[in-house]
Order: structure tokens, then sequence, then C-alpha cells
């Protein structure tokens, strides 16, 4: 048996906040039938997020047991809430499914990369500064949480550079086609090396 037989990949969306990594990593898990990993958070669900589905929605107290207990493989702190990916998710997920995806900020593809070394696959998201601007806007979120994840465009940017595969995200669909392409290639050559 190849060991090209027994890889696994976990793809990372990643880049700065309003980039598209949700909508782009969605569409092509969709196409793909990938296997999405979730992460748990503290903060409150938002109109049209779903438990199970866009997080696990978890109290303060829970997310710090659990962090005790070293049931997280990476945690941040962001504008007061705790997010984090638990190991055991991926391995579960892994166990039946060798290809998933997870939607990150560069911290946490970083610490993922890390963990989990070449099975890590960083896809990296951006666009100009304006256009994340509009677009978390239009997407209804508050100027002032616009303004603050802003902040941190420049730092997010940096990440770039290490990350295995990076797309401007200009034309959604054009995006999607691209990515779907570079997975298929992993898919495809799984397959090959099946023979
Ligand atoms: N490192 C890390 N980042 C996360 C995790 N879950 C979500 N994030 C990122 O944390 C940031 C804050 O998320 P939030 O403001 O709630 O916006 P969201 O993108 O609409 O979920 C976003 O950049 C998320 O992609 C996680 O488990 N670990
Ligand atoms: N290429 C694009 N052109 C215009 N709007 C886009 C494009 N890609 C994503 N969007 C929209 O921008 C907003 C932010 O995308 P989202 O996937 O939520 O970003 P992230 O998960 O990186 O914060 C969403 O409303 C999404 O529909």
């Amino acid at each position: 048996m190849s060991q090209a037989k027994e890889r696994r990949h976990l793809f990372v969306f990643t880049g700065p906040d309003g980039s598209g990594r949700k909508t782009i990593a969605d569409m092509v898990g969709t196409t793909l039938e990938l296997k999405k990993v979730l992460s748990y958070t503290t903060r409150e669900a938002r109109q049209g997020e779903q438990e199970d589905q866009d997080y696990h929605f978890i109290s303060a107290d829970a997310f710090r047991t659990e962090e005790r207990n070293g049931a997280f493989v990476e945690t941040v702190f962001i504008g007061g809430f705790y997010y984090g990916v638990k190991k055991a998710d991926i391995e579960r997920l892994w166990a039946e499914h060798r290809f998933v995806y997870v939607i990150l900020n560069p911290e946490g593809a970083h610490l993922l990369k890390q963990a989990f070394g070449d099975a890590v696959i960083r896809l990296f998201l951006y666009a100009d500064r304006e256009a994340l601007r509009h677009r978390q806007l239009e997407r209804g979120d508050g100027v002032a949480l616009v303004e603050e994840r802003l902040a941190h465009y420049e730092a997010a940017m940096s990440y770039l550079p290490q990350c295995e595969y990076a797309f401007e995200n200009v034309d959604l669909s054009h995006t999607v086609f691209s990515i779907t392409n570079v997975i298929e290639q992993y898919l495809n050559r799984q397959l090959l090396n099946l023979d």
C-alpha cells in the first residue's frame, strides 16, 4: 500500500475578515463534498447563524473547562470572545473523510500548520481594504466592528507569503472556480495513487 493512499488533508481558508472565506469555503466544500470542521465560540449566534452549522456556540465556562482539559488544538481570543478548534473533531472527520476544511483567521491557520504540518493546505483569500469595508457593511456589520477588523488588515495580509496558495477574491465565481480546481488536483492525485 502506498503511503499516498493514506494521505489526509485539512484545507484551511484564511485571510483578512470579509475576504470571502466563509462564502467561498462553503461553496467549494459543497461542490466537492468536503466535510467542515466547526469551531467552538463563546460569542452569541448572529441572526441567520445556526448551532452546529456555523459554529458550536458554548459558554465561556464550558470553553475554559475544555481548554484546561487540552481539547483544543488552537484557540484565540478576539473581540472579547474565545474561538477554538478541537483536535478530536478533526480526527473524527479524518477517520471517515480524507479531505476536510476549516475557516480560520491567520493566527489559527498558523497554529494548525504547526500541529498538522504537511496535511494542512492554507488557502489565503484577500481583496483590497476598500472592498473589504464595503462587503462587510453590505453584509450588515456595524461600522465600529468593521473598522476594528480593518485595523488588523495589514497584520492579516502579512501572512499571505507563508500560505500554500493565495487568491485575490475580486469576482466570486472566478475565485470559487480557481480554488475548486486546486483542491480537485489533490483529489485526483489521491485517486491516481490508488492504482
Ligand atoms: N484561530 C481561530 N480563528 C477563528 C476560529 N473561529 C473563527 N475564527 C476567526 O475569528 C474571527 C472572528 O470571527 P467573527 O467576528 O465571529 O466573525 P465571523 O467570520 O463572521 O465568524 C474571524 O476571522 C474568524 O474566521 C477558531 O476556531 N480559531
Ligand atoms: N468576490 C466578491 N465580490 C463581492 N462580494 C463578495 C465577494 N466574495 C464575498 N463577498 C461577500 O462579502 C461578504 C464577506 O464574505 P464572507 O464570506 O462573509 O467573509 P469572511 O468569512 O472572510 O469574513 C459576504 O457578504 C459575501 O457574500
